[in-house]
């Protein structure tokens, strides 16, 4: 593309972006709407998420793979839990589960007061609006839009526009000076800022996080982690982040470690 007129390097840029929109599927069925009394656990209870003996089979030419095998697990509202476990073992699996972007062969997964397991695309949507922020690796950020509006557009689409806590939000990310930027002409590190930024934009009470650090050098990687964290103590989300990292791992309230299919 590097002979290729702006036009067509847009028109190029555009369609990746629907490209990674339809990639990503349902994912931005979850950034819609309020929802965010919903996800609060029963009257007296700090829970934010429960799961209950999840099953999760994979189809394979070997037959089925048994990724998941009675995971119990929960996180309260405000606390930040690490998911550790070799490659292969599961993680993004079990992340998906608690996104709603799949579901389980058997078990519970309670967000507030509901098990989401068994909902209709319709109900999943409603009862997640605005619940659930997600971060992964790829930024996926969109490069029509400058930082200010990147920053904008999950608060946006989740019907809670709050410039105030937008102008908190970039400058507590270090992005006040690079607001009307292009994400093309941002660092690694800027561009991540970004769409953590974006993610929590919208308040969600539960931020789920796929290696958010995992394209950033260590130096990086460890401030943008500490942003993170106290932003999302601040806001009183709950955050589950999968990592590699047995270092970042251990910068969060608690950790658990998947392998062979359960939670060691
Ligand atoms: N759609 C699928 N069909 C069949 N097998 C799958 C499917 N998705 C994942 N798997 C398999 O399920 C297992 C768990 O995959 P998953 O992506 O959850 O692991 P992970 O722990 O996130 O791995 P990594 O750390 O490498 O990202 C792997 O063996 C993978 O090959």
């Amino acid at each position: 593309m590097q002979n290729a007129s702006p036009l067509k390097k847009t028109i190029v840029q555009l369609r990746q972006w629907v490209w990674r929109l339809y990639e990503s599927g349902r994912c931005l069925a979850l950034f819609h709407g309020h929802a965010v009394s919903d996800a609060r656990g029963p009257p007296g209870s700090n829970m934010l998420l429960r799961l209950h003996q999840i099953d999760k089979f994979y189809p394979t030419g070997e037959g089925p793979l048994h990724v998941l095998n009675g995971i119990d697990l929960s996180l309260e509202a405000g606390k930040s839990l690490a998911l550790t476990g070799e490659s292969g073992s599961g993680k993004s699996t079990l992340l998906h589960l608690v996104a709603g972007l799949d579901s389980p062969d058997a078990g519970e997964i309670h967000l507030g007061g509901t098990n989401i397991v068994g909902l209709n695309d319709t109900a999943l949507a409603a009862l997640r609006r605005g619940t659930i922020g997600l971060v992964f690796q790829q930024f996926n950020l969109i490069p029509s839009l400058d930082v200010a509006a990147n920053l904008a557009f999950q608060a946006r689409l989740a019907g809670r526009p709050d410039p105030a806590w937008l102008k908190v939000l970039a400058n507590r990310l270090g992005l006040s000076q690079v607001l009307k930027r292009y994400p093309e002409q941002l660092s690694a590190g800027q561009q991540q800022r970004v769409a953590i930024g974006r993610t929590l934009a919208a308040r969600p009470r539960l931020v789920l996080a796929d290696e958010p650090t995992g394209n950033l050098d260590e130096a990086t990687g460890d401030a943008v982690l500490d942003l993170m964290l106290s932003l999302v103590a601040e806001t009183g989300a709950a955050l589950l982040m999968v990592t590699h990292s047995n270092r970042l791992a251990n910068r969060l309230n608690a950790r658990v470690h998947l392998h062979a299919g359960r939670l060691v």
